[in-house]
């Protein structure tokens, strides 16, 4: 494959309600999409999924760019290769920084797709038709708030819902949630905010039959949520503990989770995050695909992930409309009962519409390679 052109839009997008989580809020999502294109002129988009602030990992929208433009970009220019999966090798010399080396990769994966005249659903091996659609819902200024949002996304045909803990917004929040909707699907995500000390604590969701709770303690632990899991009922799901397929398999061999979420960006691109999959799936570990609030960018390439056979749970895949006014793809993603169908059209399936990408981008950076 030859990359001839690439082009970094970092884009400013105004969420239409605040997220929060154990960590604060957000209100505005800073994204970088990456661009790149062949000889042809055909263009392949990724998405970079970093923070503006290094509170989920490490990396922020500006080391990615930086990541990008003064190491990942010379080393593409330099690399001949045939296929997207080659550049995890070209990349490897650079230590972590895989959010970088995912939105990278993830515009060559679509590009190669596109080349290929094939969805990137079909080039990662997935069969899937439609996937099953879930929401994330942040923490609520009262229980009665986050009710109400509940009733609604039900009403949207969402069948699988997330919360977010935090010492003092979780049993009590869970309790009362139960006694609306006993039978739905439900699990928790806590981003880091307990530990080992918690344990009693914890224990106490064991009576609730959440479907998992994801990443109770420490953002880089495996050990310690070992410990834990021997100690609960309730399935522990690892998000930012699991980077790599080492990381993955390490959590297995000690059973610190017994559910994986795989973000594309996490884990440095969809190459690895295949690798993750195809592991889980040789180990029976239900895996499903988290989300970073992303454009529909992000998010085409989330859904193409999720068709592959192991994502046997709803991920953090929702509608545009969940976080967007309008969206800078076309059509938008919408969720009917529950699902999202896959478009059949190449590449990521959606098209990326050049006005809305223009009306939302604060900084433009061009490399004719
Ligand atoms: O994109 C989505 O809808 C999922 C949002 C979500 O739950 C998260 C996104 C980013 C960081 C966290 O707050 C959280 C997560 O940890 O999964
Ligand atoms: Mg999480």
């Amino acid at each position: 494959m030859k990359i001839k052109k690439i082009v970094l839009h970092i884009l400013q997008m105004r969420l239409k309600a605040p997220f929060s989580t154990s960590y604060g809020d957000i209100h505005d999502r800073e994204l970088l999409i990456v661009e790149v294109k062949d000889d042809d002129g055909a263009a392949g988009f990724g998405e970079g999924v970093a923070f503006s602030i290094p509170w989920y990992t490490e990396e922020t929208v500006k080391t990615t760019v930086h990541m990008i433009e003064d190491f990942l970009i010379p080393i593409l220019s330099k690399t001949s290769f045939h296929h997207p999966r080659e550049l995890v090798e070209s990349f490897r010399f650079i230590r972590r920084n895989y959010m970088a080396k995912a939105a990278l990769e993830g515009a060559v994966w679509d590009l190669y797709a596109k080349q290929q005249n094939i969805p990137l659903s079909q080039a990662l091996g997935g069969m899937k038709k439609e996937v099953e659609a879930g929401v994330s819902i942040g923490i609520q200024p009262t229980i009665k708030d986050l009710i109400s949002l509940i009733e609604q996304y039900q009403e949207e045909g969402y069948k699988r819902v997330k919360i977010k803990i935090k010492p003092g917004w979780d049993i009590e929040v869970v309790k009362e949630i139960r006694k609306h909707f006993p039978n739905l699907d439900l699990m928790a995500d806590a981003n880091s905010a307990y530990t080992l000390k918690d344990i009693n604590h914890l224990k106490q969701l064991d009576e609730f039959q959440l479907m998992m709770i994801e990443q109770p303690l420490a953002h880089d632990d495996i050990v310690d949520h070992s410990k834990l899991q021997k100690e609960l009922e309730t399935p522990i799901c690892l998000d930012e503990s699991i980077c790599s397929l080492e990381d993955a398999r390490k959590a297995v061999e000690l059973r610190s989770c017994k559910i994986m979420n795989i973000k594309i960006g996490r884990v440095g691109g969809l190459t690895e995050a295949k690798k993750i999959h195809d592991f889980c799936k040789e180990q029976n570990v239900p895996v499903w695909c988290g989300g970073m609030l992303e454009s529909g960018i992000g998010r085409a390439h989330n859904i193409s992930l999720a068709t592959l056979e192991q994502f046997t749970l709803p991920g953090d895949i929702s509608s545009s409309s969940k976080y967007w006014e309008e969206d800078i793809i076309e059509p938008e993603i919408s969720v009917y009962n529950g699902k999202i169908a896959l478009p059949d059209s190449p590449g990521i399936g959606f098209h990326v519409s050049r006005e809305k990408l223009k009306k939302y981008t604060v900084e433009t950076k061009v490399f004719t390679l």
